[in-house]
């Protein structure tokens, strides 16, 4: 990349959610669908910010697209920055607690409530520092290369 393209690089702003079941602590993870970059990976459930939104509305908004599921609060928590090849991304990473309605892949993904370590792979690499802070709020060890093992061969 020229210097001139890296200071035109824009970030592009996702809001992302922690859905944390209360029985037992689980997480959702869902599947990116086809279609799109890194389809297939792993991810929470989230999307991009359209214009004039909050992060709170947009997770609230792609929450009902992608699953069918309208969320109480939305907790902001942390902020973390990835460059992909396709996009500089910045994460606006919300815990959300409570939620309604009944969970649909309405894009054709997958979904699984997992505990830590994750069992699905491969994960999408800027999700990996929430991986981090969650595994250290429940007093586990996080080991990134148990991930970075199952990312397909460049
Ligand atoms: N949803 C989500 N996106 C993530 C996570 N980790 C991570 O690096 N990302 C990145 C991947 C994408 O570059 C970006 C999300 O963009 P996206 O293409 O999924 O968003 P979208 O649903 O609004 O997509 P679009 O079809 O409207 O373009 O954030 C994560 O855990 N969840």
């Amino acid at each position: 990349m020229t210097a001139e393209t890296q200071v035109q690089r824009k970030h592009t702003e996702v809001a992302v959610g922690v859905l944390l079941r209360e029985s037992d602590g689980a997480l959702l993870i869902t599947s990116r669908p086809a279609g799109k970059p890194y389809a297939g990976y792993w991810e929470f459930p989230g999307g991009k910010l359209e214009e004039g939104e909050t992060v709170e509305q947009a997770l609230r908004r792609e929450l009902i697209e992608e699953l069918g599921v309208t969320i109480g609060t939305a907790h902001a928590w942390k902020v973390t920055e990835h460059d992909y090849p396709h996009a500089l991304v910045r994460l606006h990473w919300c815990k959300v607690m409570q939620w309604s309605g009944e969970f649909e892949m309405r894009e054709g993904q997958q979904m699984a409530w997992q505990k830590l370590p994750l069992d699905v792979a491969p994960v999408l690499p800027g999700s990996y520092p929430v991986l981090q802070w969650l595994s250290e709020e429940r007093g586990l060890l996080f080991d990134q290369s148990y991930y970075e093992a199952s990312q397909p061969k460049a």
